[in-house]
């Protein structure tokens, strides 16, 4: 199952393995250089199925920190373009980009707000920082919104143009497309916030819009918080109504992650701690959806694979440790995959 290809589109993958998207702050200007080049390059030589590059702002102010990728303007595009070239040239993998905005949760260093000077004006839903020694973000106007829907789209674009295969929209862990989602963090009382179908609006203009510019060869993902642990907050059912509607909106894919959205909730973290959500989202809505949080073992992947609770393993920090973690596993499983021609003397079976 791990090793059985799978078809987003006209995208295939050949293995459910995926490197998860993390952000690396290493950028000047949103711009990609030699590092990104050699650690998705050598990602993409390790077997994973698909690669997904780190959040990547829609506009300067959509970024974390000053070091976040960025997606809106055609030099980052083509140092992109570049790193994807290299991953169809020289693998089996498909590389994808998870196109994001921080919102209220940007202008950081080292996860503490920087001063406007240094960083600048967050933006969010509504006024309610993060954490309540932060500036009051500026709240998003109506027209504001349209623009920030434009930016997804604009980044949408330049994804498709740069040769991804699937792009992915960052609708977890408190950045802006979650501070609509959670009644917590949007008390809007237009038409973007308030009842469950107002505060995904802006979601499913996203969707739409980016929808837009993709074709049958770039699939869409859109990755969510299960829940943000909260009372009263966004929670798994949530989830489930809404991945039934994003389905509706021709998204491919769900990857599930979690919390994010609400400073100091408490969390429990163990191996496979996300599957849970992944799994109701897949059954309950019917989506395909990735699994992702202490997925670090073949056995344990290729298991919940088979137990039906997610269609994709995505990968963060295991993979940041063993950029082969594709290849090894197949080694383990006696499972054909991709493996660098130039290092066939090296094939464990051989
Ligand atoms: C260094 C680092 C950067 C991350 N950056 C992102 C990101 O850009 N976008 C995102 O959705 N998640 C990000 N995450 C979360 C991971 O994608 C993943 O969901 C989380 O680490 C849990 O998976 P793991 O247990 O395999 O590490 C990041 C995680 C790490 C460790």
């Amino acid at each position: 199952m791990l090793y059985s290809p799978i078809k987003f589109r006209n995208v295939e993958l050949k293995n459910r393995w995926v490197m998860s998207p993390m952000c690396m702050y290493s950028c000047e200007n949103g711009v990609a250089n030699d590092f990104h080049f050699v650690h998705y390059g050598s990602r993409a030589q390790g077997g994973t199925g698909l690669l997904v590059v780190e959040a990547s702002g829609v506009e300067s102010k959509g970024r974390i920190t000053n070091h976040c990728m960025g997606i809106w303007n055609d030099e980052q595009a083509a140092e992109l373009q570049k790193i994807v070239e290299f991953v169809h040239k020289n693998s089996d993998s498909k590389i994808g980009i998870q196109i994001a905005h921080a919102g209220r949760k940007g202008s950081t260093w080292e996860n503490k707000q920087i001063s406007l000077q240094e960083g600048w004006e967050t933006v969010a839903p509504s006024a309610i920082p993060y954490h309540p020694t932060e500036r009051i973000p500026h709240v998003l106007t109506v027209d504001e919104i349209k623009e920030q829907v434009q930016n997804f789209k604009n980044a949408a674009k330049r994804a498709v143009n740069a040769g991804f295969d699937v792009v992915e929209i960052h609708g977890a862990h408190g950045y802006l497309i979650h501070q609509f989602l959670s009644p917590l963090s949007n008390v809007r009382t237009d038409e973007y916030g308030g009842s469950f179908e107002k505060r995904i609006r802006f979601l499913l203009e996203i969707v739409d819009a980016v929808n837009e510019e993709l074709n049958e060869y770039v699939a869409l993902f859109v990755r969510i918080s299960g829940t943000e642990y909260a009372e009263n907050g966004w929670d798994i059912d949530d989830s489930v109504e809404l991945a039934k509607i994003l389905k509706d909106h021709n998204v491919d894919l769900v990857d599930v992650s979690s919390g994010g959205n609400i400073h100091g909730a408490k969390i429990s973290v163990f191996d496979g701690y996300q599957v849970p959500f992944s799994s109701a989202v897949k059954n309950q809505a019917n989506v395909k959806t990735g699994a992702v949080g202490l997925i670090t073992k073949t056995e344990q992947a290729e298991e919940i694979l088979q137990n039906n609770e997610a269609d994709l393993i995505f990968v963060a920090r295991e993979i940041l440790r063993n950029p082969y973690l594709a290849v090894q596993g197949s080694f383990e499983m006696n499972e054909e995959s991709f493996f660098p021609h130039q290092y066939l003397r090296a094939k464990i079976s051989s």
